[in-house]
């Protein structure tokens, strides 16, 4: 493979989402830690995965679970060392892995040295490296984020008389951007990392960097500005490494940090997203075929991060009031499984546990153009407990065993950073790595059988082009995936019964057709509509083989 192709490597993964702190504890004190995670390496590659994406792992006070940076340059001692860290990478990097780790460049905790500094006087040298104002009138109008517990994106400092800005929790300050001192320390800070062998970044909350009067204070055109100066020295000094967005922004504002290549090689598509539970909670195809026809086509070289659920509420800020009413009545039917405009529950319970559906959903999410990024756990329908605070719920012990403390820690239970799930519909006695790897019908193995499914075709499902084929049947997605000589057609019925649809396929008449897992030849194609009858929230993916092709 060229360089320029070994470059694109991300069109073509499968990336799992994973907090240090979560996934194993090596030394017994109740927190996971990096020589945890280096012993965990092999069951990742077990599943498939080509990238792993690290939560913040930084110094940091934990008020906002590690997005609240107080060094940039050290690494959590609860987590390890940097040669914790280093030999991470060597291991991960040994089995083929790439890792990207999360860059928070918006905000820092206030306990960082820089803001400690600044909010000694006003003449201090790192005042300006953060938003400062008279009165909190300043940028009226701009959203809160955090609506649950910040009334204002200004906060009162005592000591010096002013406002200072925070897009997020009050102890989250905001880096003043216009101050070419921050923009240089940033890019120290991605040097630092990327020389550490990094294989790129998740860039948090990236709409919000510049401020100007009179706007949003979101997606303005400097902070696209940034980005591509960001984008050229990656590109300049370290070729192949990546940058994912996340920029929860309605599709036109989102599509717009691809650039024009120069920007993000990756974002994250939040507009389908909440698509996808709508859709299903409709039994109707319309939601999801939509929101994909105003988020592509994308930049060649540029790709989707398509994703379930994160370590987040399951944010629905950019969906219309009527859309939100549709996720809280089916999917948060508890005041507690809210938090700010979104819900925090994992995957698993927002379904109710339907294995038709938690098949549905990662199948549909591993065949539409981009890159799948499955959340730690999932993959074992782990539950959540929504009595933990904030997003805590969705962040337990990853589950390994039916031993104590799921496997995860040899600590007492009371000492864990978290308990583990208990609750008899999820319990980490059934729902763990050991007894659904021994299972042969385990959702963990139907998985793993999936993803090498769609890694025989990755670049078909990473880099394909997608037409869709419409039906009578509103609760019938189809569509025809297709890339250089291949060609692949996925059924799914979204409704809650049995279903089934016609379809003319007659361009592919004489074509021969192959279920994608089991490799079941079906009839070929001929000049009669074609016939698919679907179980309930069930899928298929038919390879089109031409006749003389091998
Ligand atoms: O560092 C602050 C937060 O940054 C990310 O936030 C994003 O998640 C929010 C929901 O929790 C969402 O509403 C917002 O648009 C995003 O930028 C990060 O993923 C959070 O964990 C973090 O608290
Ligand atoms: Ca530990």
């Amino acid at each position: 493979m060229s360089d320029s192709q070994e470059n694109l490597w991300y069109k073509d993964a499968i990336f799992y989402e994973v907090p240090v702190r979560s996934f194993y504890d090596s030394n017994g004190d109740g927190i996971g830690d990096f020589p945890g995670l280096t012993q965990k390496l092999d069951y990742i590659k077990s599943l498939g995965i080509d990238c792993i994406w690290l939560l913040p792992f930084y110094d940091s006070p934990l008020k906002d679970d590690g997005y609240d940076i107080r060094d940039y340059y050290s690494i959590l001692p609860e987590y390890g060392t940097l040669k914790d860290f280093d030999n991470f990478m060597i291991e991960a990097h040994r089995l083929g892995i790439r890792v990207i780790a999360d860059l928070v460049l918006n905000h820092v905790s206030d306990q960082i040295k820089w803001f400690q500094e600044a909010r000694k006087d006003r003449t201090n040298s790192k005042r300006d490296w953060f938003v400062w104002s008279d009165t909190p009138d300043k940028y009226e109008g701009v959203r809160i984020i955090f609506i649950d517990t910040e009334r204002s994106n200004w906060t009162l400092d005592p000591q010096t008389g002013q406002y200072y800005w925070h897009r997020f929790f009050s102890h989250q300050p905001d880096l003043n951007y216009d101050n070419p001192e921050v923009r240089d320390e940033m890019k120290k800070v991605i040097r630092f990392w990327l020389d550490r062998g990094l294989d790129g970044f998740r860039c948090d909350a990236v709409p919000y960097l510049f401020e100007r009067e009179g706007t949003s204070c979101e997606n303005l055109p400097e902070t696209h500005e940034y980005f591509r100066e960001i984008r050229k020295m990656i590109d300049e000094e370290y070729p192949g490494r990546i940058l994912l967005a996340e920029a929860n922004q309605w599709p036109e504002d989102a599509k717009k940090y691809f650039g024009n290549e120069d920007e993000f090689q990756m974002n994250f598509n939040f507009p389908l997203m909440p698509r996808i539970f709508i859709a299903l909670a409709k039994e109707d195809a319309f939601p999801v075929e939509n929101i994909i026809s105003k988020t592509l086509p994308v930049p060649e070289k540029c790709s989707w991060g398509l994703f379930l659920r994160n370590h987040d509420e399951l944010t629905l800020e950019m969906v219309s009031d009527e859309e939100r009413d549709i996720m809280y009545s089916e999917y948060a039917k508890v005041p507690k499984m809210r938090l700010n405009l979104g819900i925090r529950r994992r995957l698993a319970p927002l379904v109710d546990n339907d294995r038709y559906a938690l098949e549905f959903l990662n199948a549909l999410i591993m065949s539409l153009p981009g890159s799948p990024i499955l959340y730690y756990g999932d993959e074992i329908n782990m539950g959540d407990n929504i009595y933990l605070g904030d997003r805590n719920g969705v962040r337990t012990p990853m589950q390994w065993s039916y031993d104590r403390n799921a496997g995860f820690s040899r600590s007492d239970p009371e000492q864990l950073y978290a308990p583990v799930i208990i609750n008899s519909n999820y319990h980490y006695e059934v729902n763990n790595v050991e007894s659904m790897s021994r299972l042969p019908s385990s959702f963990l193995n139907w998985l793993r059988k999936l993803i090498i499914t769609r890694k025989r075709s990755a670049q078909v499902f990473g880099r394909g082009t997608i037409e869709f084929i419409h039906s009578d049947q509103k609760e019938i997605l189809a569509f025809i995936r297709a890339y250089e000589n291949q060609v692949i057609l996925c059924v799914y019925n979204l409704s809650r019964k049995p279903s089934y649809v016609t379809m003319d396929l007659r361009k592919y008449s004489g074509w021969h057709v192959r279920e994608m897992i089991s490799l079941t030849r079906f009839p070929d194609i001929g000049e009669l509509p074609y016939f698919f009858t679907l179980q309930r929230n069930s899928f298929f993916w038919m390879s089109l083989e031409k006749p003389d092709a091998t």
